[in-house]
């Protein structure tokens, strides 16, 4: 990758960025007409429609053939982002079908009796982890499934999907993921992992799911959460990351996979939850900027009136700092030598720590275009003119719960009235931002695992 070292080119890049959002800010405020638009969020229909369609599936949640332990995330995941579970009898028939996809030679299929495949892994551990409790977490073979990673590892440092399957960033970021959440991570899983990544960086800034492809969301996501789960952030160029993701949000207030494409709210999770990711990245971000650490790049506007957001914190940013653990010197590109502590830390000091930045996308925006655009009488789509679908509902959820939190400074403080859009009983559960998973799920686990 070419010499990014920080140059006055950057800085006033940056500087425009910020001024694009102020002026992004006027544009996206509320006309007068809109008081009395209803931006309440439908709870109740919303968990009637999943539940409804978890129990309508019966024990063999038996559609999308291949795609079961997905449909399984999708639903349960949605539900706890709405603050509820399911009952005693369909959490037991998750766990028990779940089983039924685990393969006695590790890694969940599509379905009972299919190949193990890194997705429906990944969808299967998400979702007993947000299930939680003894039966389910236990019910993961982790040793198997650590040699199901190992053999899904390619030479190239990335990982194929499956046997004789593809190997792309979606790969990288879900076997990465559930190694991390499980806590069986190690070098060997990881080794050359971050060249893999940094080499489907492009051109514009974001990522692509293979080497010489086009930028997109959705493997951006995952080829950032993989690299600060292996703490090799600092080798992505992340100005021009973050350049890429800030223009990703249209005039429609969504946000699009890629560039001169239409916007699409399940979007509000792949490309919000990259800027959650950055927002927790500030050290690293500034050190390739070449700006003092002390750079006060998310100092509050006057009229943002909270005199507590000045740049207090910076202190607070050094040891436990959830950027600490990827905050080696900045060697874009090239792989860090020195030993990767805390590389089974797992995403606990990143959520913990003070979040560094302010959003770097407009927050308010984005949650008119989820509430009256995505938003049906129960369910989440697309767009205007497409159906609702399980897929959508829950990214599109995923990504409002990451807009009403983009505000907060510290984990588990509660967001101010004023950044959640609509009644302050819209509020969703927050999600740790690596894993997609509902953040006190993601607590439990993590204890869970680290004992056993
Ligand atoms: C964890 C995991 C498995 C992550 C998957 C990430 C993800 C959503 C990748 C997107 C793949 C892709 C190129 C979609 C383009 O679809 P399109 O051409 O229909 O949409 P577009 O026009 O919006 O780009
Ligand atoms: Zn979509």
């Amino acid at each position: 990758m070419e010499n990014m070292s920080a140059t006055k080119t950057q800085e006033e890049q940056w500087m425009v960025q910020n001024q694009v959002f102020r002026i992004y800010d006027l544009v996206c405020q509320l006309p007068p007409h809109a008081q009395s638009v209803n931006f309440e969020l439908r709870r109740d229909n919303h968990i009637e429609y999943l539940i409804k369609s978890l129990k309508q599936l019966g024990p063999n949640f038996a559609v999308l053939d291949a795609n079961r332990p997905w449909l399984c995330y999708w639903i349960i995941h949605s539900i706890a982002l709405l603050g509820d579970c399911v009952d005693d009898k369909l959490e037991n028939d998750v766990i028990e079908f779940l089983q039924r996809c685990q393969d006695p030679n590790g890694g969940y299929g599509g379905g009972p009796g299919q190949m193990p495949h890194l997705a429906t892994t990944y969808a299967a551990i998400n979702t007993l982890i947000t299930v939680g409790g003894h039966k389910s977490l236990s019910s993961i073979n982790r040793e198997k499934l650590y040699d199901f990673l190992l053999r899904m590892k390619d030479t190239s440092g990335g990982f194929r999907m499956h046997d004789g399957g593809e190997v792309d960033v979606r790969a990288c970021y879900t076997a990465i993921s559930v190694a991390g959440v499980l806590n069986i991570l190690d070098d060997r899983l990881i080794q050359n992992a971050g060249d893999y990544i940094v080499s489907c960086q492009t051109y514009e800034g974001g990522i692509a799911g293979e080497p010489g492809s086009e930028a997109h969301g959705g493997y951006t996501f995952c080829g950032l959460a993989a690299m600060v789960l292996i703490n090799e952030v600092n080798r992505l160029d992340l100005p021009a990351l973050t350049n890429w993701v800030v223009f990703r949000q249209g005039v429609e207030c969504g946000f699009q996979g890629r560039t001169n494409k239409l916007v699409d709210g399940c979007y509000s999770f792949w490309q919000g939850g990259v800027a959650a990711i950055i927002q927790r990245l500030r050290l690293v971000v500034s050190e390739q900027m070449g700006l003092p650490n002390t750079s006060n790049f998310d100092s509050r506007t006057e009229s943002d009136n909270d005199s507590s957001d000045s740049d207090g914190d910076q202190s607070s940013e050094g040891a436990s700092s959830p950027a600490n653990d990827s905050c080696q010197p900045i060697q874009k590109g090239k792989s860090n030598d020195s030993p990767r502590i805390g590389v089974n830390n797992n995403g606990y000091n990143f959520i913990r720590g003070p979040i560094g930045m302010r959003p770097i996308f407009n927050s308010m925006a984005l949650q008119q275009y989820i509430l009256l655009c995505s938003q049906e009488e129960a369910g989440f789509r697309d767009k205007p003119g497409k159906r609702r679908d399980h897929y959508h509902t829950c990214y599109v959820l995923s990504g409002l719960s990451i807009c009403q939190y983009s505000n907060i400074k510290e984990a588990d403080s509660p967001p101010l009235p004023r950044d959640v859009m609509g009644p302050y009983s819209n509020l969703l559960e927050p999600v740790h931002p690596l894993y997609n998973i509902v953040l006190d799920k993601f607590y439990e686990a993590y204890e869970f695992f680290a004992r056993s």
